[in-house]
């Protein structure tokens, strides 16, 4: 149903992350696969949405040229907590700390997602609730030990084992939490 109506367009999705390039797939439209790197720093003084707003625009300027036809996709994904960014962590150290301040406490998951043609963009961003329960030290261990979630923000994928034995609520979108709000970006698809 999407891919006809997209079918004269080119979808670039600028991302390397396994995740949201499986999300598109599952969103059964025909797209490329173009990465760039980019920094991600931002202003301290941004919060929130602020912040994905922000680096989800960054991740779309490092492409100078669009084509008539041509969707750029960017998105940036963070852990919103104590009114702090938690992003990917820099170490198991820095993994851990991050584990321990979520444990028994409940977080904001913040997506942002950069829509750009060549004459147009729209930036939309989607927010999830998730709580933990309390971890102990050897389950956030065995974790990060296991698991490596250094390429995840917050420490944590909330599709694998501490997601399955460590979170007990969630409010809003799951795919939003894993790095894409699929039914938002299906939205704005649609209005192309
Ligand atoms: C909280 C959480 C994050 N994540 C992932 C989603 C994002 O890929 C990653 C946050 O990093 P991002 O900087 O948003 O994205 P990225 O560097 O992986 O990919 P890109 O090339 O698009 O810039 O954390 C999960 O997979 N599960 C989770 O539960």
């Amino acid at each position: 149903m999407l891919r006809e109506k997209l079918k004269n367009y080119t979808i670039i999705l600028a991302s390397g992350s396994p995740r949201r390039q499986q999300f598109l797939k599952d969103l059964d439209i025909d797209f490329i696969i173009n990465t760039k790197s980019v920094d991600e720093i931002y202003p301290l003084h941004l919060k929130g949405a602020e912040i994905t707003d922000f680096l989800a625009d960054l991740k779309s300027k490092a492409f100078t040229e669009l084509n008539d036809n041509d969707v750029l996709i960017t998105s940036d994904t963070i852990v919103w907590h104590k009114e702090k960014a938690l992003g990917k962590p820099k170490d198991r150290d820095d993994a851990i700390k991050m584990l321990q301040s979520l444990s028994n406490k409940t977080h904001e998951v913040i997506t942002s997602i950069s829509i750009k043609t060549k004459h147009t963009q729209k930036i939309i961003n989607d927010t999830t609730l998730v709580s933990f329960k309390k971890l102990t030290d050897e389950e956030i261990n065995y974790y990060i030990d296991t698991y490596k979630p250094y390429d995840k923000a917050g420490a944590y994928g909330i599709q694998e084992w501490i997601g399955f034995i460590g979170i007990n609520k969630i409010e809003g979108s799951y795919y939003n939490v894993a790095g894409l709000p699929v039914h938002k970006l299906y939205d704005e698809l649609l209005q192309l």
